[in-house]
């Protein structure tokens, strides 16, 4: 097989001309824009996942079209590497400079990155690309398949799914299907039949309820629920509100960040006995959060770090009673509530690391640990277990209950990436096991109150943080200023960053009160348009009255 690289040219020059003259960055969880402006990255990045996957010697690479949790005019997509991850960090330059560069430099740029990577163009390649359900998407899917075709590559598409589910796709194909089938059906089956496993024909439990209502935030993650509803044979009662079948945009006003962020149940919540348990998810269902509204109509928040610490403490309670010796670590960011990481290590006494945020910093850290949980607090995470871990609890499950049961859990979890359909799936196992409702869940530890703000600068790389994003380093003097704020609030801490998927920073607070938190979230959000060039509208407070 020869490649004519001129072909790649062409085709762009045809059919995908780069018409955006600004740089993209890849960034937190790849390339995210205006959609208008994405057909030459995505074709770009078609060119690039084939190339990838001749590099690492024909296994399969990833390619997903999503932009997640952003508004629905917005898209993005992400590559995944053959073991699930996503692409590792020194291709994300390779990928920022393939995208930038202008239509008449692309040949060269792809000739070299062949070159510098010592890649034979003559070997197979294998890519698969999904896509989630905005309308734009199939257009973009059809361009990063171009991408392959013009490279000569084997393309397969798999239409809508959600995040996680292309990601489990990549690794049952690299695995020879030692991880499950490859195809949507394999996905349903392998996660549905650990799940009625472990629930063992006992539906409800102490305080445990078996049903939930669903957000599906008018994306992929609602018409996949549906496929489960259908195959689950009632071992759950999901209601999916917010399907976005026909009506309602993908994110707007529903969906995990929204519920994380705003802290309210999304708009279109029916009226709901008190107590009863929610979830969101976010647009490409990679995230899940849990929610609920008490009798006096106060909503509370059940938040990754909720999830991170139930799961942490079950896992740790099952690898006690297998009388196994394993290495158990949780991954959390920044963004972590202090009271979970209080908890997380006074209580459960289980070893705590921060990263930067990103699921990729966390996934990597996690691989550390032999069971290694991770979770960002808008609930994006899941957990890993080594090789090492799968054969100890294997051989313990010979005659340990306990060991059976984290067997059956290592299936019904999806290792591969957080998956919000998998984490609820674990969490409800989990409650049901202790009996729990909301309530009981809840109670385990309070929250600090914490709220997060956008601020718009003209560019926001001036912001430069160092660890593990809770220090900013650049510009000078921004640091010492948010201390001295800080001092003045009982338990008070806050950080700023430039998001790695929007064109603002985030500013994150958290304090002993509802009140301090705002006030101190506006403090240092002033801070940031004073310091790191801001623009827009002047901030206006926070107000937490309706919490
Ligand atoms: C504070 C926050 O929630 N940040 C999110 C958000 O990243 P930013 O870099 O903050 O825009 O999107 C990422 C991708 O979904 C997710 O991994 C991350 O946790
Ligand atoms: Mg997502």
């Amino acid at each position: 097989m020869s490649i004519n690289l001129r072909t790649v040219y062409a085709f762009a020059r045809e059919m995908y001309p780069k018409t955006s003259k600004e740089t993209i960055q890849y960034g937190t969880a790849g390339f995210r824009g205006k959609a208008e402006f994405l057909d030459s990255v995505m074709f770009r990045m078609g060119v690039l996942a084939t190339l990838r996957s001749r590099y690492r010697g024909g296994s399969v690479i990833g390619v997903m079209i999503t932009a997640s949790h952003n508004p629905e005019p917005d898209n993005g997509v992400k590559l995944v590497d053959p073991k699930g991850e996503m692409l590792e960090a020194s291709w994300e330059a390779i990928a920022t400079d393939l995208v930038n560069v202008s239509d008449q430099e692309l040949e060269q740029q792809v000739a070299k990155i062949i070159k510098d990577n010592n890649i034979d163009v003559t070997t197979s390649s294998q890519v698969f690309v999904g896509m989630d359900n905005r309308y734009h998407s199939p257009r973009l899917l059809k361009a990063v398949a171009d991408g392959v075709i013009a490279l000569k590559g084997n393309v397969k598409e798999y239409g809508i799914v959600t995040t996680p589910m292309l990601h489990y796709f990549v690794v049952a194909a690299n695995t020879k299907e030692a991880y499950g089938k490859p195809t949507e059906e394999g996905y349903y089956e392998k996660l549905i039949k650990a799940f009625e496993l472990l629930r063992n024909g006992r539906l409800e439990n102490g305080n445990y309820r078996n049903s939930i209502i669903y957000d599906g935030a008018n994306g992929v993650g609602a018409r996949k629920m549906l496929q489960f509803i259908k195959r689950m044979k009632g071992s759950l009662n999901v209601t999916v509100i917010n399907q976005g079948i026909g009506v309602g945009k993908i994110n707007e006003d529903c969906g995990a960040d929204y519920v994380k962020v705003q802290q309210r149940p999304p708009k279109s919540m029916p009226e709901v006995e008190p107590f009863t348990r929610c979830v969101s998810v976010d647009g490409d269902a990679d995230r899940v959060v849990y929610f609920f509204s008490d009798d006096k109509g106060e909503f509370h928040l059940l938040d990754g770090d909720r999830i991170a610490t139930l799961v942490a403490g079950y896992l740790m309670e099952l690898v006690t009673q297998s009388e196994i010796n394993l290495r158990l670590g949780l991954v959390q960011t920044a963004y972590a509530n202090g009271a979970s990481t209080d908890y997380i290590v006074d209580k459960l006494k289980f070893p705590v690391s921060c990263v930067p945020t990103g699921v990729k910093h966390l996934h990597h850290k996690a691989l550390e640990y032999d069971i290694g949980v991770y979770f960002e607090a808008n609930g994006h995470g899941t957990i890993v277990f080594s090789d090492n871990a799968k054969a100890t609890i294997a051989q313990a499950a010979e005659t340990k209950e306990s060991a059976k049961t984290l067997l059956l859990l290592i299936d019904l979890i999806n290792e591969t990436v957080g998956d919000a359909i998998s984490d609820m799936l674990l969490v409800e196992t989990i409650l049901n096991h202790k009996g729990w409702d909301v309530q009981d869940w809840i109670s385990s530890y309070n929250d600090l109150p914490n709220r997060q703000l956008k601020v718009k600068v003209q560019d926001r790389n001036v912001i430069e943080t160092t660890n593990a994003e809770r220090e900013c380093v650049k510009p000078e003097g921004l640091q010492t200023e948010i201390n001295k704020v800080v001092a003045n609030y009982k338990r008070g801490r806050s950080f700023v960053r430039p998001s790695g998927t929007e064109d603002v920073v985030r500013v994150y607070a958290e304090a002993a009160t509802k009140e301090d938190t705002d006030d101190l979230a506006y403090e240092v959000g002033l801070l940031v348009q004073k310091l790191a060039g801001g623009v827009g509208p002047e901030l206006t407070k926070p107000n937490s009255a309706h919490l």
